[in-house]
């Protein structure tokens, strides 16, 4: 049987070196062996803690080593970061055995030779930690400060302290570092709220309430096999964070109604829209990604929804929505800035250049969506991202090209109403409301 730190190592070289996405590597190690769960947490541990912290893990081998990480034997960069990983961020893993594990790896994947540079590289990282002096030197410039310090690229850098300052971005990338929670939305036509914490303290499974999010509990302890949590085949619950659980609410259905979800798929959003309008009128589930919608309809039967219709295709071409909409949401494709803690890879696989693709499409498809909805009716935008260029400025432009349009603040008693600035915007930060980072806004038609 593997050891942990092989498999986390297995995982790493399929992400580093043939591109795997890391929930998928992840998956895959812990699939064939199948560790018990100290040995699957601390693998999981590892992989997504070095891929997020990758930057700050080079500079350290920068200073530490002969060569600069970039020009190491791909592999040994591997090992040193997983040893790096220990001695810097796992406190319960003693030093020696960060140490001897790591030169183990070493010799067992082929590069015995330098086995000796390994244990060199963390030693010295010992020596200096014990000395009282933190071997990750940082420049002055506070982008490349922040950007070695918490493992993020620059240019994400510069988007926050355009946005938020540096102390509120240190927080924020502070946040983003750490294991994400799991939140789940209760299934108001299946059971209550009430009993569904029942049934998981009757497990032995901790949960605790969300401040304003009436059908949300929070998982408290992490990660877990969610097919086998109290209430799941009977689709008492769905998984989905907090913050979007407030986007159906913004959008507030109602029983009877004809709702538009144009960018569906996997359906956490259109299942919760059912829900609040007691699976009662229609709702048009539009995703173009097929594999996606498959996942919805998987959704729609385990919840035992009757009230969602599928659309494939592209949104931006549906002429048959023209002005039948009470309601329509838009959960736009956007680069995903606000969930970095639960997709440790999309701060290295996301670029500015991909921003402006997904920048021109959210403008299309708010343009055509905006044409399925009636006078007097609603349409809800909402992105996963902290990034203003596909928020405010995005809804703002939109505005300013149609007059016949106008944001509407959420009401009063809305779950949405604590987060609403006095613009109309509803911005969920993470480092303040302890939820993935969300943007979204309520637009009336006149
Ligand atoms: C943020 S995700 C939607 C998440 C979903 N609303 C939920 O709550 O589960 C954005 C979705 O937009 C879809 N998408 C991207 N471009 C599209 C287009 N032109 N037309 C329709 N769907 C599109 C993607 O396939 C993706 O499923």
């Amino acid at each position: 049987m593997p050891t942990p730190r092989q498999l986390a190592f297995d995982a790493l070289h399929a992400i580093y070196r043939r591109g795997a996405y890391t929930d998928v590597a992840l998956d895959r190690v812990l699939r064939q062996t199948n560790p018990s769960g100290a040995d699957r947490a601390l693998v999981t541990e590892l992989v997504y803690g070095i891929v997020r912290r990758q930057r700050s893990l080079d500079a350290l081998i920068d200073r530490l080593g002969k060569k600069k990480a970039s020009q190491q034997p791909p592999d040994l960069r591997i090992i040193l970061q997983i040893g790096l990983y220990q001695l810097r961020y796992l406190s319960h893993i003693p030093a020696s055995a960060a140490v001897d594990t790591s030169v183990e790896l070493a010799k067992k994947n082929g590069l015995k030779s330098l086995s000796g540079v390994v244990n060199g590289l963390l030693r010295q990282y010992e020596r200096l930690a014990a000395q009282g002096s933190d071997p990750l030197e940082l420049p002055t410039d506070p982008i490349q400060r922040l950007g070695i310090a918490y493992s993020f690229p620059d240019w994400i850098i510069q988007l926050w302290l355009a946005q938020f300052g540096v102390a509120e971005t240190e927080k924020l990338c502070e946040w983003f570092n750490r294991p994400p929670a799991i939140d789940l939305r209760v299934n108001i036509l299946k059971t209550t709220i009430d009993e569904v914490a029942t049934a998981f303290s009757d497990a032995g499974i901790a949960v605790s309430r969300v401040p304003y999010l009436p059908q949300a509990l929070r998982l408290v302890g992490g990660a877990r096999s969610i097919q086998q949590l109290p209430g799941f085949q009977e689709g008492w619950w769905t998984v989905q964070d907090s913050s979007a659980q407030l986007v159906a609410h913004l959008l507030d259905p109602q029983p009877g109604e004809v709702v538009i979800d144009a960018c569906a798929a996997p359906g956490g959003k259109t299942t919760h829209i059912a829900e609040l309008m007691g699976d009662r009128g229609t709702i048009w589930a539009c995703d173009r990604v097929l594999s996606r919608l498959r996942k919805l309809q998987e959704n729609i039967q385990r919840l035992q929804l009757h009230s969602i219709q599928i659309c494939t295709g592209d949104s931006r071409q549906f002429p048959q929505f023209r002005q039948i909409a009470d309601r329509v949401l838009l959960d736009a494709p956007c680069s995903g800035l606000g969930t970095l803690h639960r997709r440790p890879d999309i701060r290295w696989r996301q670029t500015p250049e991909k921003i402006a693709q997904l920048s021109r499409l959210q403008e299309e498809l708010l343009t055509q969506t905006a044409t399925w909805v009636k006078s007097g009716g609603t349409l809800v935008y909402a992105t996963c991202t902290l990034n203003s260029l596909e928020n405010e400025t995005a809804v703002q432009a939109f505005c300013d090209r149609h007059p016949d349009w106008q944001i509407q603040p959420p009401s009063p008693d809305s779950p949405a109403a604590p987060f609403t600035t006095s613009e109309g915007w509803i911005k969920v930060l993470p480092h303040l409301h302890q939820m993935d980072g969300f943007f979204m806004v309520k637009l009336k038609k006149k």
